[in-house]
C-alpha cells in the first residue's frame, strides 16, 4: 500500500456523553498519576496523538482517546506488585518474572480497568493490554495506541521524527510495524530479554510486508 495512502478526516466527533466520560477519566488519571506529573503529561499527549491518528486512519476517536489516557494506568506500580497481580489475574509471564515485569503494566491494567470503567468498550482494554506487548493480530485501535505511545511529541530523537513523518503517508500497519521494529531494535541493542509475543508480532508483520501484501 506504499505511496497511495489517502488519509481519512471525516470521523464523527464525540457525543456529549463520550466527552463527559473523557473528562471523568482525565480527572481520575490526575489522581492516579499524581505522584508523577511527567507520566500524567505523557498520557495526555498519547491521548491527543491517538485521537489525531484515529482521525487520520478512520479508527474510533472516542476509544482511541480513552485508551491513550489510561494506557499507563498501572505504570507506577513496582515490578514485584505487577508480577503478583499478573499471577493473580492469570496474565502469562512468558519469561523470567523480573525481566518481563516492565511490560506487565499493559495487560495488568487491562484487567483492572474493566471494573473501573465499565462504560468503555472491550476494545479499549485490549489496546491497553497490547500497547506494551503488541500482538500478531493488532486491531486498528491497538495499532493507534501503540504508535501514539511511541511518537507522542515528548518522544525525542531522529527515530521519533522519522516515525512521525510517516503518519498520513504510509498505511497504519506500516507505521505500526516501523514503531515495533524501532522498539525491538532498541530492546535488543540494550541487551534486554525480548518478550516472546512481541517477537511473534514482529514476525507476523514482517511476513506480510516481505510478501508485499500490506
Ligand atoms: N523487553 C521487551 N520486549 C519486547 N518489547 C519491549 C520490551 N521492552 C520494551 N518493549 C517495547 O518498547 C516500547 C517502549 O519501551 P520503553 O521505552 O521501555 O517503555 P515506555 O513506553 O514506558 O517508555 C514498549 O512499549 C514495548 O512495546
Amino acid at each position: 500500500m506504499k505511496g497511495g495512502y489517502v488519509p481519512q478526516t471525516d470521523e464523527a466527533p464525540m457525543s456529549m456523553e463520550q466527552e463527559a466520560v473523557i473528562r471523568r477519566i482525565r480527572e481520575l488519571l490526575a489522581v492516579r498519576l499524581a505522584s508523577d506529573r511527567r507520566r500524567e503529561e505523557h498520557s495526555l499527549r498519547v491521548a491527543d496523538t491517538a485521537e489525531a491518528l484515529a482521525r487520520t486512519y478512520g479508527a474510533d476517536v472516542f476509544a482511541a482517546t480513552a485508551a491513550g489516557l489510561i494506557h499507563d494506568w498501572d505504570r507506577l506500580l513496582s515490578y514485584e506488585e505487577l508480577v503478583a497481580r499478573a499471577a493473580r489475574y492469570g496474565v502469562p509471564l512468558s519469561g523470567p518474572p523480573l525481566l518481563v515485569a516492565p511490560l506487565l503494566h499493559g495487560p495488568v491494567a487491562a484487567v483492572e480497568l474493566q471494573e473501573l470503567f465499565p462504560e468503555l468498550p472491550d476494545e479499549v482494554f485490549q489496546a491497553v493490554a497490547r500497547h506494551t506487548t503488541a500482538a500478531p493480530d493488532m486491531s486498528a485501535l491497538d495499532m493507534v495506541v501503540f504508535i501514539a505511545d511511541g511518537i507522542e511529541p515528548g518522544r525525542r530523537g531522529e527515530y521519533a521524527d522519522r516515525l512521525r513523518a510517516m503518519v498520513g503517508q504510509a498505511s497504519l500497519r506500516e507505521v505500526f510495524f516501523a514503531c515495533l521494529t524501532e522498539a525491538l531494535a532498541f530492546v535488543i541493542k540494550s541487551g534486554r530479554y525480548v518478550y516472546p509475543l512481541a517477537i511473534e508480532s514482529y514476525n507476523r508483520y514482517a511476513t506480510i510486508f516481505q510478501k508485499g501484501d500490506s
